[in-house]
């Protein structure tokens, strides 16, 4: 029994956010209302009247959406009414038992205003830029723009990317939208470069939307093309693997392109990691052999005058690596956008819970956390969120076939496996019977050839090229089975268990297992996969390094 009065000196703040009413938000025409909502914390969106999108993508009236973890803004180009509420989950606790963090905005969320100044107009102008030139490519059979987005970490590349996809598919465009930022997933779990092409609307909330893996949604889901790369940063090793997955992933690309009419005239959307930006010693090669490999036509620099200034000497009206540039003269063109006020810089805690939910919702399906999710009668607040049931099997570890790459990262202090000789100068991790020689091969991680003759290019030819020349620093990973493989995951690739690392490498991934236990007396592992049956047997890479250990996956 309360006492009286006690709960007004200490008012629960759960009890009363349960209780607040709606707020409603008042929205001019061309302003946008941005929010911030914690992890294990769920607001209810509300478009009233008026029209509205998120990142591009336009809100269904009457439509309730659920955000969860989200830093975002809903912008209206007319004026519109939203009505923001806090989900009565009956339970703010998130699946690690910490205490969800409710603010005391609109809904509980942490942060919450409108703001009338936002670059909008610009980023729209330059979506009607990139339709001329898609228009132009149709008539004359020349390719559609590709677009480089550059910039310092949190300066909005990725939501400008998610703008241009959206307003793109929203006039029947079908982008190919390619993510190089490893640190965090597109339609994947992190640790990955992909690329989809996207034919349909993006999802409100779930950012990019759902891939099939995901089960069923209501908006389509989007099949991507996915690499592993399982560290975050880029320049590891003087991006001597990084630089050979793009490539392989440019190739994919380019292919696509050259078969699918309606890709090719509307080009490629590329987001890059922040840290190609920052200026250190090897990310303006880098940037360099994106530019050459996507054959880039437009490059635009969001956040950084510094960058724009060495963009605009390097590149600006220079002749595009395209194949075809020479006969349409086609020429890259360097712009600077401004960086919206709302982007958020987002602290290591949330960008780990932001990983830790992309694996969860890769396994389990949603991406509200589970307790708040039990709490919740999903089918009537969230309109995508679906549950998924993954399937544990124990695996005899010495009967898979797994590598690990032996990479120095610069973030990575603890190298108990680092072997220096696998860096450079030795043959060790070589394919077996691999020519010495070429492991000293200065040249060894050039870019493959130029796109635009690549559709004639095969696999076996750039599997057999990369693998006579390149030094890759994958090893096998022999029993017994390690402890440190427990709370990890293992990309599956498509190529088969006698593959050479450098075919292990460029493989493309067929989907991820999360190791739950490690028994290293029986040799067994016991794995989540998000399909049952047995497992093909696929050459594998333990993603040891990234996104590092993800524990309570399985309670
Ligand atoms: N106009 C806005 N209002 C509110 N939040 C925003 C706005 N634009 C971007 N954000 C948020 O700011 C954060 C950073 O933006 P975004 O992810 O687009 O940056 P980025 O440059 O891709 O970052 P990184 O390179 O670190 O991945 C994201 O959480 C995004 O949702």
């Amino acid at each position: 029994m309360s006492l009286p009065g006690l709960e007004l000196t200490q008012p629960s703040e759960e009890r009363h956010l349960a209780s607040a009413p709606p707020s409603q938000i008042n929205l001019k025409a061309g302003s946008e209302w941005r929010f911030e909502v914690a992890y294990g914390h769920i607001i209810k969106v509300k478009l009233l009247t008026g029209t509205a999108e998120l990142f591009g993508t336009e809100l269904a009236e009457s439509q309730t959406y659920t955000f969860s973890g989200t830093k975002a803004a809903i912008y209206t180009w007319h004026g519109c009414e939203l009505e923001v509420s806090a989900a009565d989950t009956g339970n703010t606790a998130t699946s690690d038992g910490v205490n969800a963090v409710a603010g005391h905005g609109a809904g509980g969320c942490q942060s919450e205003y409108t703001a009338e100044e936002t670059p909008m107009t610009e980023y729209a102008n330059l979506h009607f830029a990139l339709e001329s030139m898609r228009q132009d490519a149709q008539g004359s059979g020349k390719d559609g723009p590709r677009v480089l987005l550059l910039g310092p970490e949190d300066a909005g590349k990725t939501s400008l990317a998610k703008i241009l996809t959206a307003y793109a598919t929203k006039v029947g465009r079908q982008p190919v939208v390619v993510n190089l930022d490893s640190t965090e997933g597109m339609l994947s779990v992190p640790g990955t470069l992909t690329a989809t092409a996207f034919r349909t609307m993006l999802d409100i909330e779930e950012g990019w939307g759902s891939s099939p893996m995901s089960g069923p949604s209501p908006v389509p889901v989007k099949l991507p093309l996915v690499y592993c790369y399982p560290s975050a940063n880029p320049l590891d090793a003087e991006g001597s693997v990084y630089k050979p997955i793009v490539s392989r992933l440019a190739l994919s690309v380019m292919g696509r392109l050259a078969e699918d009419e309606e890709a090719r005239e509307t080009g490629i959307i590329v987001d890059t990691p922040g840290i190609l930006s920052s200026g250190k010693p090897g990310s303006l090669e880098l940037i360099n052999h994106i530019v050459t490999e996507f054959a880039i036509t437009t490059i635009v620099i969001l956040g950084s005058e510094r960058l724009y200034s060495t963009m605009v000497k390097q590149y600006d009206q220079k002749p595009s690596a395209s194949a075809s540039a020479t006969i349409f003269d086609e020429r890259v063109s360097v712009l600077k956008l401004s960086k919206s006020g709302g982007c958020v810089d987002r602290d290591e805690t949330f960008r780990k819970a932001t990983r830790e939910s992309q694996i969860r919702s890769y396994f389990f399906g949603t991406t509200i956390s589970s307790s708040a999710s039990a709490a919740l009668s999903l089918s009537s607040i969230s309109s995508s969120a679906v549950t998924l049931s993954p399937h544990a099997q124990v695996m005899d570890f010495a009967s898979l076939s797994v590598y690990n790459y032996t990479i120095v990262s610069s973030d990575d202090d603890e190298e108990d496996e680092y072997d220096p000789s696998s860096l450079g100068m030795s043959g060790s991790f070589l394919p077996s019977g691999a020519d010495d020689a070429a492991a000293h091969n200065p040249n060894s991680d050039r870019a493959a050839p130029l796109p635009g003759v690549v559709g004639s290019f095969s696999e076996n030819q750039q599997t057999s090229a990369s693998e006579s020349s390149s030094h890759v620093p994958l090893k096998k990973v022999l029993p017994p089975a390690s402890s440190a493989l427990a709370n990890t995951l293992i990309a599956v690739t498509h190529a088969s268990t006698t593959s050479t690392p450098a075919q292990v490498r460029d493989a493309s991934i067929m989907g991820f297992l999360y190791v739950a236990e490690v028994d290293a007396d029986k040799g067994k592992i016991r794995v989540l996969a998000p399909i049952g049956g047995r497992l093909p047997p696929r050459a594998m890479i333990w993603a040891r390094r990234w996104p590092t250990e993800v524990v309570g996956l399985v309670g």
